[in-house]
């Protein structure tokens, strides 16, 4: 099996980590996680294991069932699940399986001890005094070494080195590695391979590059209250000052027991409301009773609900079965006091604000917001609820524009519609640059000669006129007035907002403190033919939805003009057809990205 084939249903990246034994992979691995976590990586991990290895213990009901015939045997609490099955191959297990059993719905990640003869990218651990060969000089899977002092790497070696014992250093590459990972036949965004220097236009992938490379996060932090804070970014780790759940807790209205298995009725000595507790310690055959989220009495260790229980003059018996400890909501399940809450470069939205709160926390460090002057140009474009001038149309693009940013959670600083005057433009330009982060303009960037925002952007500043192989939104204008950046979106209306989302959005995510921000892409099934280049990504809008299987499918819209806001409107997310494709046909497979972020 090749690589591709391994990974083909992968949502997420997989790194593989190698070395013989004895080079302390579990070591590094047990250090590594946790670091990754800190920096908000949810892990799975796939280990390769000996033939007759166990997980269950003799004695246990899972292990009894098993080995009386049970071949697979999944095991469950309301915390935890472990599927145990029985499976005699030949050979190593397959990792295409293994992969597709983890949920990868839940994670970000995949590291995959062992396997190391699989053509899967891995990183290799390598100790000088555990006297093994290399893994690299014959597998070119291997995408980077960490190595040990003691060990003499070859002089050409031509992959990423690293010191086994730097920590950090080797959960930056694995955090790049996940940054940069795409999922097998993802190439939206990407190029059809013309990435050469004889290419006219940028792949969408070149343009956002070069943009990210000039993008600097913004360094000052303050302090936001929390009721305001939603859409802003965290710019420290948050850890918990405190165990959620503050106290171990009932998880019914019932009754709190002192669990006897001898016990078939138990004496209530007490009644604890939420916000209460009992000051006593429960007795053998002593229960309490409880109300869903009140403190766990002293003694206690099982809640059993109300429905299943008969009180009878202070005395209560319950129907069923009783398992030890169910019901029972542990202090700090959920976070335990200074464990990692959530993580720098969050963006908060209502999850993290509830969570915050539950904390007790009331003000969050964040950083301060991008500044971004906003503009429309062109003599024809009129404000709306002014009279319409002949042969004009109304300004969308600043609404639009300004529009996503308020999403973003930027400060829209709104210049208005510039007079289409050389020195007009140029002062609007000098002074949206002096206050702002970020100035965005739109029209006036393609070959027309009735503008004055190119001469002037020119005049001002640092400013590339890019030709960018998509559709719409191929012409482009990026650069800089002193430290500001200059966005010259395209006039036409559709083009200005999938300019943004592409090429905008990015950068000010990056701006914002959230590092390596992607859009979202699923993958759906094209319900008509799509209109297709080789060479040209196309943003078509669609409208995506489940159909009877429960299976995402997309349509367009209708017509694609882009000028054609109504489709924007109608469509829940763009389609989008990367460069290498061909033909879209009825139930082909295409990316989507929907609106959902930003509109
Ligand atoms: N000869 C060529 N003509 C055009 C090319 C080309 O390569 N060669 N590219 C086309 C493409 S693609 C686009 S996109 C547009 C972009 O041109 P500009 O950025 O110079 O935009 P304008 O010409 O100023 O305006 C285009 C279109 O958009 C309307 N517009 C402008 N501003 C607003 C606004 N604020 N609100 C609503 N609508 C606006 C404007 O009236 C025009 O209809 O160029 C093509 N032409
Ligand atoms: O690329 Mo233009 O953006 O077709 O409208």
């Amino acid at each position: 099996m090749n690589v591709d084939q391994i990974l083909a249903d992968c949502q997420v990246p997989v790194l593989g980590i190698c070395a013989y034994s004895g080079t302390g992979k579990t070591t590094l691995l047990k250090k590594l996680i946790p670091e990754l976590n800190r920096r908000g990586k949810r892990l799975a991990v796939v280990k390769h294991a000996h033939h007759n290895f166990d997980v269950d213990v003799p004695g246990k009901d899972s292990y009894e069932l098993r080995k009386c015939g049970a071949e697979q045997m999944l095991v469950a609490s309301h915390v935890r699940r472990c599927l145990m099955a029985e499976r005699m191959t030949d050979g190593d297990p397959d990792l295409k399986e293994l992969l597709g059993m983890i949920d990868q719905t839940r994670v970000d990640m995949i590291l995959v001890e062992g396997f190391k003869k699989l053509p899967l990218p891995k990183l290799e651990l390598h100790r000088a005094e555990v006297g093994k060969p290399f893994v690299f000089t014959h597998d070119d899977a291997i995408e980077a070494i960490a190595v040990d002092a003691d060990t003499q790497l070859p002089e050409d070696i031509e992959l990423p080195v690293m010191d086994i014992n730097d920590l950090n250093g080797i959960a930056d590459f694995i955090e790049q590695f996940a940054a940069d990972w795409k999922p097998v036949g993802y190439a939206p965004l990407g190029s059809c391979g013309c990435d050469d220097m004889t290419r006219k236009q940028l792949s969408v992938a070149q343009g956002i590059a070069r943009i990210l490379k000039e993008v600097k996060p913004v360094t000052e932090a303050e302090t936001a209250p929390l009721m305001e804070s939603q859409n802003r970014v965290l710019s420290q780790d948050i850890h918990s000052p405190i165990n959620v759940p503050q106290h171990t807790n009932s998880a019914m209205d019932g009754y709190a027991i002192a669990l006897d298995d001898n016990c078939d009725s138990y004496k209530v000595v007490a009644q604890v409301m939420a916000g209460y507790h009992y000051d006593g310690t429960l007795k053998a055959g002593e229960a309490v009773k409880i109300m869903t989220g009140a403190p766990l009495p002293a003694g206690a260790d099982t809640v059993v609900m109300r429905e299943l229980a008969t009180e009878d003059n202070d005395q209560v018996q319950f129907e069923g079965t009783i398992e030890l400890g169910q019901n029972v909501r542990q202090a700090g399940e959920d976070i335990a006091t200074g464990a990692l809450a959530i993580h720098s470069g969050k963006r908060i939205g209502a999850a993290e604000q509830g969570l915050l709160a539950s904390l007790g926390l009331n003000q969050l460090p964040v950083w301060r917001k991008p500044k971004v002057a906003v503009f429309s140009t062109g003599d024809e474009v009129c404000q709306p609820g002014e009279p319409l001038k002949p042969n004009c149309i109304f300004d969308s693009n600043r609404f639009t524009v300004q529009g996503m940013l308020q999403k973003l959670g930027c400060e829209v600083i709104d210049l208005g519609i510039l007079e289409d005057t050389e020195e007009a433009m140029a002062t609007a330009l000098e002074k949206a640059a002096a206050q702002a982060d970020v100035v965005i303009t739109s029209g006036g960037v393609s070959v027309g000669d009735a503008d004055f925002i190119k001469p002037v952007m020119e005049r001002l500043g640092s400013i590339d006129f890019w030709r960018i192989s998509m559709r719409p939104g191929r012409p482009l204008a990026f650069g800089k007035i002193g430290d500001t950046l200059l966005f010259g979106l395209p006039g036409n209306p559709v083009a200005v907002m999938v300019s943004f989302m592409q090429f905008v959005q990015p950068a000010l995510r990056k701006m914002m403190g959230e590092p390596n921000w992607k859009p979202q892409m699923f993958r759906a099934t094209a319900t008509e033919s799509m209109l297709t280049r080789v060479g040209r990504t196309e943003f078509q809008r669609g409208i995506m939805k489940l159909n009877a299987l429960g299976e995402l499918e997309v349509a367009t819209t209708g017509y694609q003009g882009s000028g054609v806001l109504s489709s924007m409107v109608l469509g829940n997310c763009l389609i989008v057809i990367d460069e290498c494709q061909a033909e879209v046909n009825p139930g082909d497979k295409v990316w989507v990205q929907p609106f959902a972020d930003l509109l």
